[in-house]
């Protein structure tokens, strides 16, 4: 009976017409398109059943009946939590937490986890919630259902058979299953409930991003910067680079609560400067958007090399001022170009990394050996993870400073060398033509070095 997958008709009744107008406007304001709730359940069948994942995982699912025949029948088998790894303690103002246990680096995967049930973000079933919730949550193992009865619930005096809806919205995240997004887009969209990535709080400097694996079928925390042992694991769970009141909004909307991270609620903490700060960096690199403020009218690298008049720290002031903020306001998680646009790069890093190569480059730009080879380290270092090609190009620029590509332009440039001048603007056209093209400027630019050239 445990295993046998149960159907639950539609709903033969319209919902709430308020629910109705409620729900309509929602979708209707995230998607820009109509939606007629009504006419979306009327028409769905759910299945409960529990998906084949790998012992000692379970998972229980809730499935309009067309997403449940598209989902894949088997799922890899994902590394168990590692209760070795993690701590569940008291964490002031905010229930309980997840702590780590042991260090990990940035960039480290923190946790892969698969969820325990998944249900559709919008269900409207032809018999009541609570008889679904019974037939999906007794198809788990009672070490699995102990571990749900823990999770924070609102209404904990209540019978737990009702708690079960109550539970649900505080603790699950939205994810999206594998099935086309056409016609209705929000058939993908569920929530999921994980038994350790549910403990990890929200913290408007979180020290992890997570991200969904929908066809692993899991959710994959990584470090956005090092997490020391007994550091309390946190995620974004509304974007960090919002102002101090819209993230207050968004938090008390979306998941009911006040948040009690130290960036909101560190005695003396200065919000409209916080609030500065955060618009500066996450405009750091778009020049409509950066009209005012510490990196207003920066100029960009090249025109920088050209202009004498142009001071010759002010890049290096603005990028080691950027990387302060980000350190103070914990936004390591930036990263405002995920490789899109022109001029724009994928970096492992993300805008902590571009503005460490920013500098290296302009240490470079100026021959300072000293400085950019502490540059170069650090940039190098950020790339720890990636391929042994790029480990090598790093390594011969740091044997040999002179190979960077732009060594010593400011200083040729600005000495206005007519013959120099157009040498190297000829090698900025065809860095890989001639010489090694593992360190030409088009094998730099492609592992985005130069990513932010065009700013
Ligand atoms: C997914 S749970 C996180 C784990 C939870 N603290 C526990 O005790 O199991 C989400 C709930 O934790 C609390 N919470 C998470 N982050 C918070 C924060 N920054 N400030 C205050 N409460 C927070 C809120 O009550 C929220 O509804």
């Amino acid at each position: 009976m445990r295993y046998k997958p149960s159907v639950v008709r539609p709903c033969d009744q319209i919902p709430p017409v308020e629910l109705c107008a409620k729900v309509n406007d929602r979708l209707r304001t995230a998607t820009n398109n109509p939606f007629d709730f009504a006419e979306h359940v009327r028409h769905r069948t759910y299945v409960v059943r529990s998906l084949p994942i790998a012992h000692p995982h379970e998972c229980v699912v809730m499935l309009d009946a067309g997403v449940d025949a598209l989902l894949p029948s088997d799922f890899p088998s994902l590394p168990t939590v590692s209760e070795a790894d993690f701590d569940v303690n008291k964490t002031p103002g905010k229930g309980l937490g997840l702590f780590a246990r042991r260090l990990f680096r940035c960039n480290e995967t923190v946790l892969v986890e698969h969820p325990v049930v998944i249900m559709p973000y919008l269900v409207g079933p032809s018999v009541p919630l609570s008889d679904v919730y019974a037939d999906m949550f007794g198809r788990l193992s009672a070490e699995v259902l102990q571990a749900i009865r823990s999770l924070p619930c609102p209404s904990s005096g209540k019978d737990f058979k009702d708690s079960y809806e109550t539970i649900l919205p505080t603790s699950t995240i939205a994810i999206s299953l594998p099935v086309p997004r056409e016609p209705f887009a929000e058939l993908a969209t569920h929530k999921a409930l994980f038994l350790t990535a549910t403990r990890c709080n929200h913290s408007c400097g979180p020290n992890s991003k997570w991200e969904w694996d929908e066809k692993k079928l899991s959710l994959v925390l990584t470090a956005v910067r090092q997490i020391n042992p007994g550091d309390e694991i946190t995620i974004a769970y509304v974007p960090p680079h919002l102002p101090f009141d819209g993230r207050r909004e968004a938090l008390l909307d979306g998941f009911a609560f006040e948040c009690h991270c130290l960036h909101c609620v560190q005695p003396g903490i200065d919000i409209r400067q916080s609030d500065a700060n955060r618009h500066a960096v996450c405009t750091f690199w778009d020049v409509d958007k950066m009209t005012s403020g510490p990196f207003a009218k920066l100029p960009a690298f090249d025109k920088w090399c050209l202009e004498p008049s142009i001071p010759a720290y002010i890049l290096i002031d603005a990028h080691r001022r950027a990387l302060d903020i980000i350190q103070d306001e914990g936004l390591e998680i930036l990263d405002t170009h995920p490789g899109s646009g022109p001029g724009h790069h994928a970096h492992p890093h993300r805008d902590v990394g571009r503005h460490i190569d920013a500098i290296a480059m302009c240490y470079g730009a100026l021959e300072d050996a000293d400085n950019f080879l502490i540059w170069i380290r650090k940039a190098a270092a950020a790339r720890e993870m990636d391929d042994p090609e790029q480990k090598l190009v790093f390594s011969k620029w740091m044997s040999n400073p002179m190979s960077f590509p732009v060594w010593g332009w400011r200083k040729v440039f600005c000495a206005g060398d007519a013959e120099e001048v157009k040498r190297l603007s000829k090698d900025m056209e065809n860095g890989d033509e001639k010489g090694d093209s593992t360190v030409g400027l088009a094998a730099c630019i492609k592992m985005g070095m130069f990513g932010f050239v065009g700013k």
